[in-house]
């Protein structure tokens, strides 16, 4: 993709749910692009619509309209090009596996040697900082150390996607903020495009290169914001600078601004 063509496409799309109390319009009217290597995060007011979005964009959900592409091809089904971090890491791992079976697990589906599998696992828990636990089953392990393997399988796999859904939501403040320092350390070493859903608005601007701020349900982007501060970010200094609190209180406002079904433009 070096011709600046986008990863991921995502135009006008609209998912309406047929329930027994009648339709329920998840997605109004929604579009976006990202380019290769971006981490793009994705917040909005509660229940607007993220995960929703996040199923279409992985193909595990149909859009009633519009179209999801990923290199210029629809995605019309569980697309091989994308790997899913959720938040239930506890309900995502195998409990009878050990770490190295669980994050070995995908990678069975790809034609690989079994050198290649086993160098690709060792490396995987390498980045995430596992390569001791690798003989550990999950439930031996912290809630964070579980959200890490959750992560080692995802890189293993070498998504050209990773896709991650609330994913330190279930975990205490200082693990969510080395997790935090994991993943911006995976998007700098290895440019793995990222798109990652939190409710959490500091973590959005700390994380993100741009955020995309949903409006309430039917959601729509009610704002595409670039983040920019520096690369290299640190807990410590990146949420003290003056340019932290501004995008932060920028982003705070849009989402009561959704929350309300107003929006006014910077
Ligand atoms: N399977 C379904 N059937 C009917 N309605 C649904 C279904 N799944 C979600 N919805 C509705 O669609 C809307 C968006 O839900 P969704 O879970 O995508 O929002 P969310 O932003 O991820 O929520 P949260 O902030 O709680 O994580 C909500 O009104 C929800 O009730």
């Amino acid at each position: 993709m070096a011709d600046g063509s986008p990863l991921l496409r995502v135009e006008h799309l609209r998912k309406v749910y047929a329930s027994g109390r009648g339709e329920v319009e998840a997605i109004g009217d929604l579009s976006f692009t990202m380019s290769p290597g971006e981490l793009v995060c994705i917040v909005g007011p509660s229940g607007c619509g993220k995960t929703t979005l996040l199923k279409c964009l992985a193909g595990l959900l149909r859009p009633t309209s519009g179209l999801v592409e990923m290199e210029g091809s629809p995605v019309t089904g569980p697309s091989p090009a994308m790997a899913v971090v959720f938040q239930e890491y506890g309900r995502s791992l195998y409990p009878w596996l050990t770490v190295r079976g669980n994050v070995e697990l995908p990678l069975r589906h790809k034609k690989l040697s079994r050198g290649e599998r086993e160098r690709m696992v060792a490396d995987a828990l390498d980045a995430v900082g596992l390569r001791q636990s690798a003989r550990s089953h999950p439930w031996q392990l912290s809630g964070g150390m579980q959200q890490r393997v959750a992560i080692a399988r995802a890189i293993a796999y070498q998504p050209e996607v990773l896709i991650m859904d609330e994913p330190f939501a279930a975990v205490d403040a200082q693990t969510r903020a080395d997790l935090e320092d994991l993943v911006r350390e995976l998007h700098l070493t290895r440019r793995i495009s990222t798109v990652f859903v939190t409710h959490d608005i500091d973590e959005s601007v700390y994380l993100g290169e741009r955020v995309l701020v949903l409006s309430n349900s039917p959601t729509r982007v009610q704002e595409d914001l670039v983040i920019d501060l520096p690369q290299e970010r640190d807990q410590l200094t990146t949420r003290a600078l003056p340019r932290f609190t501004e995008l932060r209180t920028h982003v705070y406002e849009q989402i009561q601004q959704a929350k309300r079904g107003t929006r006014s433009d910077r």
